[in-house]
């Protein structure tokens, strides 16, 4: 059986006044870790911000879960059932990490029975447990990025959007984090928006390249470190995927220079 497709996303189009962010993007995503790579611009927080319902699209047809974005009640469908952690988010100073998170979780329209634990949960997942009553203005850059990832962890969303998670973590929180991904991802649709190709390497099963506001290329994490390993593989980078990742970028370039 085939895995179900919780994003499909046509036609695709997001404007900011005369640049165009997103051009015409079809992508359909099941399931799994997917990251979201590019150049700086290439349009990645703008297809994010699109897949969490922040932001509506120029043109296009999103559908998120089985529900249609472009309609209200799909909307509020959709939202009870994703987290969102943005590249800069707001927050309370004075609120603690579980007043924070427990915020989300009403938003979310978590059970209040079930809010408390589920609050415990996500804070725990993020490595924040001893931290928890601790007020948000006293947590360092990289505790409040993960109180971040926690609140969009709370309700254990079906679709998980991450722009840039791992800003700001020291190395072992970051290993943690990939294994939390990996878990999240044997049952959600995760979609991890990073410049760290080793993020990508590690935590993701399948890639998504966006260059310009269009998909340069799309295959699992082992196609992207292969095209690296190949002997005529560009770039002086040193990991496979990174030069996969140049490869890839490569090829598109020329593609469509090739089309002009
Ligand atoms: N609010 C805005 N107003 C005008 N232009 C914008 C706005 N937001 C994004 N853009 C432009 O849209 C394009 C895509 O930006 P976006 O932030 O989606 O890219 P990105 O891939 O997330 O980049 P980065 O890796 O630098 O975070 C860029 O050319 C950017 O300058």
């Amino acid at each position: 059986m085939n895995p179900p497709t919780t994003v499909a996303v046509t036609g695709l189009t997001v404007r900011h006044r005369r640049t165009v962010a997103l051009d015409a993007l079809d992508l359909s995503l099941s399931p799994g870790v997917h990251g979201l790579l590019g150049p700086n611009g290439a349009g990645k927080t703008s297809l994010i911000r699109v897949l969490a319902t922040v932001a509506a699209p120029s043109a296009g047809r999103v559908e998120l879960l089985g529900a249609d974005a472009a309609r209200p009640a799909g909307r509020t469908a959709i939202r009870r059932r994703l987290g969102y952690l943005p590249q800069e988010f707001g927050y309370y100073p004075g609120f603690t990490v579980r007043e924070f998170v427990a915020y989300v979780a009403w938003l979310k329209e978590v059970p209040s029975d079930r809010a408390p634990a589920a609050v415990e949960r996500a804070v725990e997942r993020v490595g924040l447990g001893d931290r928890i009553d601790a007020r948000m203005r006293s947590l360092s850059g990289g505790m409040v990025r993960r109180a971040g990832i926690a609140q969009a962890l709370v309700n254990e969303p079906d679709l998980l959007l991450l722009d840039e998670p791992t800003a700001g973590l020291d190395p072992e929180q970051r290993v943690e984090f990939r294994a939390l991904l990996r878990e999240v991802g044997e049952t959600s649709t995760v979609v991890v928006s990073t410049h760290l190709v080793e993020d990508v390497a590690a935590a993701c099963t399948e890639v998504t390249l966006v260059e310009a506001g269009r998909l340069a290329w799309r295959g699992t994490t082992a196609g992207l470190t292969a095209l690296g390993t190949a002997p005529d593989a560009a770039g002086s980078a040193t990991s496979p995927i990174e030069r996969g990742y140049t490869s890839a970028l490569r090829a598109h370039r020329e593609r469509v220079e090739a089309a002009r």
